[in-house]
Protein backbone atom coordinates (compact mmCIF):
# COMPACT_ATOMS: atom_id res chain seq x y z
CA UNK A 1 0.00 0.00 0.00
CA UNK A 2 1.18 3.12 -0.84
CA UNK A 3 1.64 5.67 1.98
CA UNK A 4 -0.54 8.93 2.17
CA UNK A 5 2.45 10.36 4.47
CA UNK A 6 3.62 13.90 2.81
CA UNK A 7 7.53 13.40 1.80
CA UNK A 8 9.83 15.58 2.65
CA UNK A 9 13.36 15.78 1.40
CA UNK A 10 16.20 17.23 3.77
CA UNK A 11 20.09 17.70 3.03
CA UNK A 12 20.79 14.45 5.54
CA UNK A 13 21.93 12.12 6.99
CA UNK A 14 19.74 12.89 10.16
CA UNK A 15 20.82 15.67 12.78
CA UNK A 16 21.60 18.10 9.82
CA UNK A 17 20.46 21.98 10.25
CA UNK A 18 18.62 21.42 7.30
CA UNK A 19 16.86 18.51 9.06
CA UNK A 20 16.26 20.77 11.98
CA UNK A 21 14.90 23.68 9.04
CA UNK A 22 11.93 20.85 8.05
CA UNK A 23 11.30 20.22 11.28
CA UNK A 24 10.61 23.69 12.16
CA UNK A 25 8.74 24.14 9.26
CA UNK A 26 6.60 20.42 9.26
CA UNK A 27 7.01 19.60 12.60
CA UNK A 28 7.55 16.04 13.77
CA UNK A 29 4.00 14.22 13.18
CA UNK A 30 3.26 10.58 11.95
CA UNK A 31 2.07 12.41 8.72
CA UNK A 32 5.16 13.32 7.61
CA UNK A 33 7.66 11.29 6.39
CA UNK A 34 11.07 13.28 6.15
CA UNK A 35 13.66 11.79 3.89
CA UNK A 36 17.12 12.40 3.76
CA UNK A 37 19.02 13.11 0.83
CA UNK A 38 22.93 12.63 0.08
CA UNK A 39 23.70 15.96 -1.32
CA UNK A 40 22.06 19.70 -2.14
CA UNK A 41 21.82 18.57 -5.63
CA UNK A 42 19.49 15.57 -5.05
CA UNK A 43 16.98 17.74 -2.66
CA UNK A 44 16.28 19.65 -5.92
CA UNK A 45 16.83 16.51 -8.68
CA UNK A 46 14.80 14.19 -6.43
CA UNK A 47 11.93 16.71 -5.70
CA UNK A 48 11.72 17.37 -9.19
CA UNK A 49 11.65 13.70 -10.42
CA UNK A 50 9.61 11.98 -7.52
CA UNK A 51 5.89 12.57 -7.96
CA UNK A 52 5.71 11.30 -4.17
CA UNK A 53 7.81 13.49 -2.27
CA UNK A 54 5.72 17.14 -2.11
CA UNK A 55 8.72 19.38 -0.27
CA UNK A 56 12.46 19.75 -0.52
CA UNK A 57 14.28 22.01 2.36
CA UNK A 58 17.68 23.33 1.04
CA UNK A 59 20.09 25.93 2.96
CA UNK A 60 20.25 29.28 1.21
CA UNK A 61 22.84 31.36 3.36
CA UNK A 62 24.38 32.25 5.97
CA UNK A 63 24.26 34.95 8.44
CA UNK A 64 27.98 34.93 8.95
CA UNK A 65 29.64 34.08 5.33
CA UNK A 66 26.70 34.37 2.82
CA UNK A 67 25.38 32.31 0.04
CA UNK A 68 25.14 28.93 -0.07
CA UNK A 69 26.30 29.18 -3.56
CA UNK A 70 25.43 25.56 -4.18
CA UNK A 71 21.84 26.54 -3.64
CA UNK A 72 22.28 29.40 -5.82
CA UNK A 73 23.52 27.88 -8.78
CA UNK A 74 21.14 25.46 -8.74
CA UNK A 75 18.28 27.65 -9.14
CA UNK A 76 20.53 29.57 -12.03
CA UNK A 77 21.17 26.15 -13.51
CA UNK A 78 16.94 25.68 -13.74
CA UNK A 79 16.51 29.62 -14.90
CA UNK A 80 18.88 28.73 -17.21
CA UNK A 81 17.52 25.16 -18.51
CA UNK A 82 16.44 25.53 -21.96
CA UNK A 83 13.46 22.85 -21.21
CA UNK A 84 12.16 25.78 -19.27
CA UNK A 85 8.62 26.99 -20.19
CA UNK A 86 8.78 30.41 -21.44
CA UNK A 87 6.33 33.17 -21.70
CA UNK A 88 8.07 36.24 -23.71
CA UNK A 89 11.18 36.52 -21.56
CA UNK A 90 9.46 35.32 -18.31
CA UNK A 91 10.84 31.41 -17.14
CA UNK A 92 8.25 29.68 -15.29
CA UNK A 93 10.61 27.15 -13.40
CA UNK A 94 9.18 23.19 -12.64
CA UNK A 95 9.95 24.37 -8.69
CA UNK A 96 9.05 27.49 -6.42
CA UNK A 97 9.60 28.92 -3.47
CA UNK A 98 6.97 28.04 -0.59
CA UNK A 99 8.14 28.90 2.39
CA UNK A 100 11.83 29.92 4.48
CA UNK A 101 13.32 28.85 7.85
CA UNK A 102 15.94 30.19 10.27
CA UNK A 103 18.04 28.01 11.95
CA UNK A 104 20.33 29.37 14.84
CA UNK A 105 23.45 27.65 14.00
CA UNK A 106 25.58 26.10 17.15
CA UNK A 107 28.80 24.15 15.82
CA UNK A 108 30.43 21.69 17.80
CA UNK A 109 33.59 20.43 17.50
CA UNK A 110 32.95 16.57 17.96
CA UNK A 111 34.69 13.53 18.82
CA UNK A 112 33.91 9.75 18.14
CA UNK A 113 35.87 8.70 21.22
CA UNK A 114 35.34 10.58 24.49
CA UNK A 115 38.72 12.17 24.26
CA UNK A 116 37.81 14.63 28.03
CA UNK A 117 38.25 17.95 26.46
CA UNK A 118 40.02 20.33 24.01
CA UNK A 119 43.28 20.11 26.12
CA UNK A 120 43.93 16.22 24.80
CA UNK A 121 43.99 17.24 21.56
CA UNK A 122 47.63 18.02 22.39
CA UNK A 123 47.59 14.19 22.65
CA UNK A 124 47.64 13.69 18.65
CA UNK A 125 50.38 14.37 16.21
CA UNK A 126 47.40 15.00 13.42
CA UNK A 127 43.78 16.14 13.54
CA UNK A 128 41.32 15.32 10.60
CA UNK A 129 38.57 17.87 10.96
CA UNK A 130 35.27 16.68 9.01
CA UNK A 131 32.47 19.12 8.21
CA UNK A 132 30.00 20.42 5.34
CA UNK A 133 32.10 23.31 3.42
CA UNK A 134 29.85 26.12 4.22
CA UNK A 135 30.98 25.38 7.93
CA UNK A 136 34.86 26.28 7.46
CA UNK A 137 33.34 30.08 6.76
CA UNK A 138 31.98 29.95 10.61
CA UNK A 139 34.46 28.88 12.38
CA UNK A 140 38.13 30.38 10.97
CA UNK A 141 39.08 32.13 13.72
CA UNK A 142 38.44 29.38 15.92
CA UNK A 143 40.63 27.08 13.52
CA UNK A 144 43.08 29.76 13.62
CA UNK A 145 43.19 29.10 17.10
CA UNK A 146 43.17 25.68 17.10
CA UNK A 147 46.49 26.05 15.03
CA UNK A 148 48.18 28.60 17.62
CA UNK A 149 47.08 26.54 20.82
CA UNK A 150 48.35 23.04 19.49
CA UNK A 151 51.30 24.12 17.31
CA UNK A 152 53.01 20.69 17.55
CA UNK A 153 48.96 18.96 15.72
CA UNK A 154 48.80 18.22 12.37
CA UNK A 155 45.55 19.55 11.42
CA UNK A 156 43.50 18.72 8.18
CA UNK A 157 40.03 19.91 6.98
CA UNK A 158 38.23 17.46 5.21
CA UNK A 159 34.89 18.45 3.14
CA UNK A 160 31.90 16.55 3.61
CA UNK A 161 28.23 16.16 2.27
CA UNK A 162 26.72 17.70 5.27
CA UNK A 163 27.62 18.27 8.65
CA UNK A 164 25.70 14.78 9.69
CA UNK A 165 27.68 13.01 7.38
CA UNK A 166 31.07 14.72 8.78
CA UNK A 167 29.85 12.93 11.96
CA UNK A 168 29.64 9.93 10.41
CA UNK A 169 32.92 10.00 8.43
CA UNK A 170 35.20 11.09 11.23
CA UNK A 171 33.50 7.89 13.32
CA UNK A 172 34.00 5.35 10.30
CA UNK A 173 37.28 6.90 9.83
CA UNK A 174 38.54 6.84 13.41
CA UNK A 175 37.08 2.96 13.91
CA UNK A 176 38.98 1.81 10.37
CA UNK A 177 42.14 3.17 11.99
CA UNK A 178 41.82 2.08 15.33
CA UNK A 179 45.34 0.90 15.71
CA UNK A 180 47.11 4.68 14.43
CA UNK A 181 46.77 6.44 18.50
CA UNK A 182 48.48 9.77 16.75
CA UNK A 183 45.41 10.04 14.42
CA UNK A 184 42.04 11.68 15.98
CA UNK A 185 39.30 11.89 13.21
CA UNK A 186 36.62 14.77 14.57
CA UNK A 187 33.53 16.37 13.01
CA UNK A 188 31.80 20.26 13.17
CA UNK A 189 28.18 19.55 13.03
CA UNK A 190 25.16 20.34 15.88
CA UNK A 191 24.27 19.24 19.23
CA UNK A 192 21.76 17.27 17.95
CA UNK A 193 24.33 14.84 15.80
CA UNK A 194 26.29 14.40 18.77
CA UNK A 195 23.27 12.84 19.99
CA UNK A 196 22.03 10.73 17.38
CA UNK A 197 25.37 9.45 16.73
CA UNK A 198 26.32 8.66 19.91
CA UNK A 199 29.53 10.90 19.41
CA UNK A 200 31.56 13.15 22.02
CA UNK A 201 31.64 16.62 22.32
CA UNK A 202 34.63 17.87 22.80
CA UNK A 203 34.31 21.81 22.34
CA UNK A 204 30.99 24.01 22.45
CA UNK A 205 29.51 26.47 20.15
CA UNK A 206 32.91 27.20 18.38
CA UNK A 207 31.22 29.57 15.34
CA UNK A 208 33.17 32.55 15.60
CA UNK A 209 29.56 34.50 15.80
CA UNK A 210 27.55 34.29 17.84
CA UNK A 211 23.69 34.18 16.66
CA UNK A 212 25.01 32.92 13.70
CA UNK A 213 21.98 31.73 11.74
CA UNK A 214 21.51 30.05 8.28
CA UNK A 215 18.43 30.68 6.51
CA UNK A 216 16.99 27.58 4.18
CA UNK A 217 14.12 27.69 1.56
CA UNK A 218 11.09 25.31 1.52
CA UNK A 219 10.34 23.79 -2.34
CA UNK A 220 7.89 22.31 -4.09
CA UNK A 221 6.67 21.65 -7.68
CA UNK A 222 5.34 24.28 -9.22
CA UNK A 223 1.81 24.36 -8.58
CA UNK A 224 1.93 21.23 -6.14
CA UNK A 225 -0.16 23.09 -3.13
CA UNK A 226 -1.86 26.06 -3.23
CA UNK A 227 0.16 28.50 -0.92
CA UNK A 228 -2.63 29.29 1.87
CA UNK A 229 -3.23 32.97 1.60
CA UNK A 230 -2.37 34.70 4.90
CA UNK A 231 -2.21 38.22 6.07
CA UNK A 232 1.32 37.55 7.04
CA UNK A 233 4.06 39.89 5.36
CA UNK A 234 4.96 37.93 2.19
CA UNK A 235 8.21 38.46 0.11
CA UNK A 236 9.17 37.18 -3.78
CA UNK A 237 12.17 35.96 -5.05
CA UNK A 238 13.33 36.72 -8.69
CA UNK A 239 16.06 36.12 -10.53
CA UNK A 240 17.03 37.76 -13.27
CA UNK A 241 19.85 38.55 -15.98
CA UNK A 242 20.28 41.63 -17.61
CA UNK A 243 21.65 42.97 -21.45
CA UNK A 244 25.40 42.62 -21.19
CA UNK A 245 27.40 46.00 -21.64
CA UNK A 246 24.95 48.05 -21.46
CA UNK A 247 25.05 50.76 -19.36
CA UNK A 248 22.39 51.20 -16.73
CA UNK A 249 20.81 48.12 -17.50
CA UNK A 250 21.05 46.63 -13.78
CA UNK A 251 19.60 50.14 -12.73
CA UNK A 252 16.82 50.10 -14.98
CA UNK A 253 15.46 46.47 -12.83
CA UNK A 254 15.79 48.02 -10.06
CA UNK A 255 14.50 51.24 -10.56
CA UNK A 256 11.01 49.42 -11.18
CA UNK A 257 10.85 48.75 -7.83
CA UNK A 258 12.14 52.21 -7.02
CA UNK A 259 9.03 53.21 -9.07
CA UNK A 260 6.19 51.35 -7.68
CA UNK A 261 7.14 51.87 -3.94
CA UNK A 262 8.21 48.22 -3.73
CA UNK A 263 11.18 47.70 -0.44
CA UNK A 264 13.86 45.12 -1.52
CA UNK A 265 15.38 43.20 0.99
CA UNK A 266 18.20 41.58 -0.79
CA UNK A 267 20.46 41.17 -3.65
CA UNK A 268 22.84 38.99 -4.86
CA UNK A 269 24.59 37.62 -8.03
CA UNK A 270 26.46 34.57 -9.47
CA UNK A 271 28.37 34.32 -12.67
CA UNK A 272 27.03 32.63 -15.57
CA UNK A 273 28.06 31.11 -19.08
CA UNK A 274 25.74 32.34 -21.42
CA UNK A 275 25.46 29.17 -23.92
CA UNK A 276 25.34 31.68 -27.02
CA UNK A 277 28.23 33.73 -25.77
CA UNK A 278 31.64 32.83 -24.91
CA UNK A 279 31.99 36.34 -23.05
CA UNK A 280 32.82 35.60 -18.98
CA UNK A 281 31.90 37.66 -16.63
CA UNK A 282 28.03 37.28 -16.99
CA UNK A 283 26.00 37.29 -13.88
CA UNK A 284 22.66 36.25 -12.84
CA UNK A 285 20.94 38.55 -10.28
CA UNK A 286 18.54 37.39 -7.01
CA UNK A 287 16.42 40.08 -5.42
CA UNK A 288 14.11 40.01 -2.78
CA UNK A 289 11.02 42.29 -2.15
CA UNK A 290 8.04 42.61 -0.21
CA UNK A 291 5.01 41.40 -1.77
CA UNK A 292 1.68 43.44 -0.27
CA UNK A 293 -0.92 41.52 -2.17
CA UNK A 294 -3.18 44.40 -1.35
CA UNK A 295 -1.21 46.37 -3.76
CA UNK A 296 -2.94 46.28 -7.22
CA UNK A 297 0.25 46.79 -9.11
CA UNK A 298 1.68 43.50 -9.88
CA UNK A 299 0.71 43.11 -13.44
CA UNK A 300 2.02 46.31 -14.26
CA UNK A 301 5.49 45.94 -11.78
CA UNK A 302 6.05 42.29 -13.75
CA UNK A 303 5.03 44.05 -17.72
CA UNK A 304 8.25 46.24 -16.53
CA UNK A 305 10.22 43.35 -14.89
CA UNK A 306 9.54 41.60 -18.56
CA UNK A 307 10.62 44.59 -20.85
CA UNK A 308 14.13 45.29 -18.78
CA UNK A 309 14.96 41.74 -17.90
CA UNK A 310 17.03 39.59 -20.74
CA UNK A 311 15.50 36.58 -18.99
CA UNK A 312 13.89 36.34 -15.28
CA UNK A 313 11.87 34.00 -12.76
CA UNK A 314 9.41 34.84 -10.55
CA UNK A 315 10.34 31.45 -7.94
CA UNK A 316 7.93 32.41 -5.43
CA UNK A 317 6.00 34.53 -3.28
CA UNK A 318 6.11 33.14 0.46
CA UNK A 319 5.23 34.04 4.19
CA UNK A 320 8.11 36.09 6.01
CA UNK A 321 9.29 33.79 9.11
CA UNK A 322 9.01 35.65 12.18
CA UNK A 323 12.60 34.66 13.01
CA UNK A 324 13.75 37.00 10.66
CA UNK A 325 13.13 39.83 12.70
CA UNK A 326 14.73 37.92 15.37
O1 LIG B 1 25.24 20.12 6.82
C1 LIG B 1 24.23 20.56 7.39
O2 LIG B 1 23.93 20.38 8.58
C2 LIG B 1 23.34 21.40 6.57
O3 LIG B 1 22.17 21.44 6.80
C3 LIG B 1 24.02 22.33 5.58
C4 LIG B 1 24.57 23.45 6.41
C5 LIG B 1 25.90 23.44 6.72
C6 LIG B 1 26.41 24.48 7.50
C7 LIG B 1 25.57 25.46 7.99
C8 LIG B 1 24.24 25.42 7.67
C9 LIG B 1 23.72 24.41 6.88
Amino acid sequence: MTSTKTKVLFLGPVGTYSHQAALQQFGDSDDIEYIPAQSIPQCFDDLEGAKDITYSVVPLENSTNGQVVFSYDLLRDRMLDEKCQKKQNQIISSLEVIGEQYVSIAHCLISPVDISGPKNLANYKQVRIHTHPQVWGQVARYLKELRKNFSSTKFELIDCTSTSDAVSQAQQTQLKNISDQDVLNVAIASEAAVHIYKAYIVDHSINDVTGNTTRFLVLQRRGTVELFNTEKMKVSLLTFTTEQDCPGSLVDVLTILKNFSINMCSISSRPFNNKTSTRKWQYIFYIEYDFDGSRDIWDSFYEQINLKCMEWCLWGTFPRNDRYYK
